[in-house]
């Protein structure tokens, strides 16, 4: 493994990024020699300029403004800013006071770990985990940049990523130069991680840095990782994710006149398949509506792409009947849920051989953890870290909602999958839930509360000592 150099000038990123070892290449570490006249030029950069926010403190209207800093790099896939994120998040970590190590599992993703470290080493450490990147934004429909931090008249600060998941990477690093600022000391070590590709699955982020030897020294023996927004004054808080399936049917069948009613067509057995799937899709969904379960508690079942037809450069071919056919869906599962009676279902009634139908099933990630236990973390008096962090929102003056089954996909899973208990928690209450939506923006108030919230359960959670 190749160790570097930090240096953290302002046009010093491409190139650092750009040089390449055997995998995972360490690039920086502050403990090893960052070169202080590199950082400080940095520094002076972005401390000089102190944001006035009427009815904010100026620390206050610094941390809005550093919020909308972040917010303003492109993160976006395909091709999100990995290295200036990483920039401007070393930046920050330096200017608190916290050890940086920036490693690269795959070619130019880089994943930046900070590290608090606590008094007590016998004791395992917590791990506050977001994610770098952000889905794309379509311009056009935004009434405001998606890249422009925009704030209005009422504070709200729109932006891709404001919910998901840029606020709790500022808010953890804000709550942490808050307690540093305070002389806070922590018993057990504090960790951030800033991942790479959450949102495209994470195997080439979360998935790899959770098997490497960097992971283990850390020692974690508790992860908060991204939640989502709340509508009402209660946050929300996430024991489990559902489990993410790809599957692709494809249907064959004897080609034919468009004119011609006949058995067996690959359109005919593609729309059995679709028939049956939406039998199945309909009782799943009506359990929702009729209050019986929550969204996330169900399986989730929706097509994405149909692929079909005789296609010329003119076009369709309106009077040929294909031989082929293919439909897509993404399908998600609740975490204890049986995956052999949803595969026979796939193979006896949705794809049947029988019908001239192949599928393909692609699970996105583990279902279990390394005991064979669902991934699931209890949110009872079985888990001390559960009950220190409800005393600590109760302690902020926050109200918790019922834990829930999150209902898409998170790094999360990777970490439960080592056997670490793991919730998933964004503090954004009274809040629209914009995450991969238009308009995506958070409030400046409820970004600032978020970090008092920070403050409290951090503090908590790294003076807890009973648990190992
Ligand atoms: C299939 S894993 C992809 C993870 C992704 N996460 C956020 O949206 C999701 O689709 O839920
Ligand atoms: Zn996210
Ligand atoms: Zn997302």
């Amino acid at each position: 493994m190749q160790t570097w150099f930090c240096d953290l000038s302002p046009n010093s990123s491409k190139s650092f990024f750009g040089v390449m070892g055997r995998r995972p290449v360490v690039f920086s570490s502050q403990r090893s020699g960052m070169s202080v006249s590199a950082v400080s030029q940095s520094l002076i950069l972005l401390l000089s300029a102190s944001a006035v926010i009427a009815g904010f403190s100026p620390e206050e209207g610094d941390q809005v403004n550093r919020f909308q800093q972040y917010l303003r790099i492109r993160t976006a896939h395909p091709n999100p800013d990995y290295a200036g994120a990483v920039s401007f998040l070393s930046v920050q970590a330096v200017s608190i006071g916290l050890q940086t190590l920036t490693l690269e599992f795959s070619p130019g993703k880089p994943l930046l770990l900070l590290s608090w470290h606590g008094s007590d080493p016998s004791l395992s450490s917590i791990l506050l985990n977001s994610h770098l990147d952000s889905v794309p934004a379509e311009p056009s429909r935004w009434i405001h940049p998606p890249f422009s931090a925009y704030r209005d008249a009422d504070g709200r600060i729109f932006a891709r990523g404001a919910q998901d998941d840029k606020c709790i990477a500022i808010q953890y690093l804000e709550a942490l130069r808050n307690l540093k600022a305070r002389r806070f000391s922590p018993l057990r070590s504090i960790h951030l991680s800033f991942v790479p590709d959450e949102e495209i699955g994470g195997a080439d982020g979360n998935e790899k840095f959770v098997a490497s030897g960097h992971f283990r020294d850390l020692k974690v023996g508790f992860v908060l990782d991204e939640g989502q927004a709340s509508l009402t004054e209660e946050f929300r808080v996430f024991y489990a994710d559902r489990l993410p399936w790809s599957l692709i049917v494809n249907a064959a069948g004897a080609p034919g006149h468009g004119s011609k009613m006949y058995d067996g067509s690959a359109m005919e057995n593609l729309m059995e398949c679709m028939e049956a799937v939406a039998r199945f899709r309909d009782s799943q969904f009506d359990l929702v509506k009729a209050g019986v379960r929550a969204g996330s508690e169900v399986i989730s079942l929706n097509p994405v792409y149909m692929r079909a037809g005789t296609s010329t450069s003119k076009g369709f071919v309106m009077n040929m009947q294909p031989s082929e056919a293919e439909v897509g869906f993404d399908l998600r599962l609740p975490p204890a849920e049986d995956l052999d009676v949803l595969r026979k279902r796939i193979e006896e009634e949705w794809a049947p051989t029988s019908r001239n139908m192949t599928h393909q099933l692609i699970q996105k990630g583990p279902n279990r953890d390394i005991a064979g236990l669902p991934l699931v973390t209890p949110t009872n008096a079985s888990n001390p870290w559960w009950t220190v962090f409800e005393q600590a929102i109760s302690a902020s003056g926050g109200k918790l909602r019922k834990p829930e089954i999150l209902s898409s996909t998170t790094d999360a899973r990777f970490m439960r999958q080592m056997g670490i208990p793991t919730l998933g928690f964004s503090p954004m209450t009274d809040t629209p839930i914009l995450l991969h939506d238009d308009n995506e923006f958070l409030k400046d108030t409820t970004f600032l509360n978020g970090i008092k919230v920070y403050e409290n359960v951090i503090s908590s959670l790294s003076s807890f000592r009973t648990a190992t």
